[in-house]
């Protein structure tokens, strides 16, 4: 792996550091000075700034990898499983393996690349892994920051195999918030979830938007491709556009559990919120051959577009 620095644009670049585990990552710029970076332990977005130096993205302060625990924080990707239904480690394996660069990714759509840098990792499994999956994949996720600070992660897995394999997915995104007791979600009213905290038993969501009291684990199915996170001691909104992914997890562990976890410091469970992207109720079949898509798009933006209803579309 060569330690290249790539110009795309004026300012925008591409550099590989290491993060505060001594782990490579890749540290991505835009010309405004917004940044991301991407571990490639586990291909997992630790960092998101804003061209202030505001960090979008929550992060524990005990976070450490001690593999095969993964670091709470950031956005973790659940493959090929959410969760632990079948007899692989909780949330899959690819949030612990170590992924490597994509030195000849394909190129970004010219539309699409002024003032953008992007890094491509690519996971493919290992002997070790087959013993657990006996599943061939090539697993190329994109990550990029916009000219106008927007983060995407685009998810490609093909099925290099010869049979079939299904796999759920999530991009177990940690956002950081102000006060969970300020925040509300806005998109995912009225439909139904599943909940963890009762063995994943199906209800339907009654309220309006949703807010926080105490311990919420869930799953809300079918959710729609755009969902507002509104931080009102911040005054800002995290819009959340997906795509390829039907599910949302909502997760909050609240006081008990959160200690209980250990890696997160006192009180810190009121700064984050897991609200993702993820294809959990019906897993995804890939065929030999064929390949699937799942997409995230984080924007944050001033609150009162969002309740005047300006940017988030039915
Ligand atoms: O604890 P992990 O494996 O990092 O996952 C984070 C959390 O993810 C949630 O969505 C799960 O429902 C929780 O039970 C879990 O603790």
């Amino acid at each position: 792996m060569g330690h290249a620095v790539a110009i795309w644009d004026h300012k925008a670049a591409i550099e590989l550091t290491k993060d505060w585990n001594g782990i490579d990552q890749v540290v991505l710029r835009n010309p405004q000075g917004a940044s991301a970076r991407v571990s490639l332990h586990g291909g997992q977005v630790t960092s998101w700034r804003n061209d202030r130096g505001e960090e979008l993205l929550f992060t524990s302060s005990k976070a450490i990898f001690k593999p095969p625990k993964a670091m709470r924080g950031g956005i973790p990707i659940c493959f090929p499983q959410f969760g632990n239904c079948v007899s692989l480690e909780q949330h899959g394996f690819a949030r612990n393996k170590v992924w490597t660069i994509d030195e000849n990714p394909p190129p970004l759509h010219h539309n699409d690349s002024h003032g953008k840098s992007f890094v491509d990792l690519l996971l493919k499994p290992s002997e070790e892994d087959l013993k657990f999956w006996p599943h061939s994949f090539e697993f190329c996720l994109r990550v990029s920051l916009g000219a106008d600070g927007k983060l995407t992660l685009i998810s490609r897995i093909r099925n290099i195999n010869s049979k079939p394999f299904s796999f759920s997915f999530a991009y177990h995104t940690y956002l950081s918030v102000s006060d969970i007791s300020e925040v509300r979600i806005e998109g995912l009213e009225t439909l139904d979830y599943l909940d963890n905290l009762f063995k994943r038993e199906r209800f339907t969501e009654q309220g309006d938007a949703i807010t926080f009291e105490s311990e919420v684990d869930r799953v809300y199915l079918s959710s729609p491709n755009v969902i507002a996170v509104l931080d009102h001691e911040r005054k800002r909104t995290y819009v959340i556009r997906k795509e390829g992914l039907p599910d949302t997890v909502v997760w909050n562990p609240w006081e008990k559990k959160s200690r209980a976890m250990l890696d997160f410091g006192d009180e810190e469970y009121k700064q984050m919120l897991c609200v993702d992207g993820s294809a959990i109720e019906k897993p995804i079949t890939l065929k030999p051959g064929e390949e699937w898509t799942g997409r995230l798009e984080l924007t944050v933006v001033p609150s009162s577009f969002c309740s005047e209803g300006l940017i988030i579309p039915s």
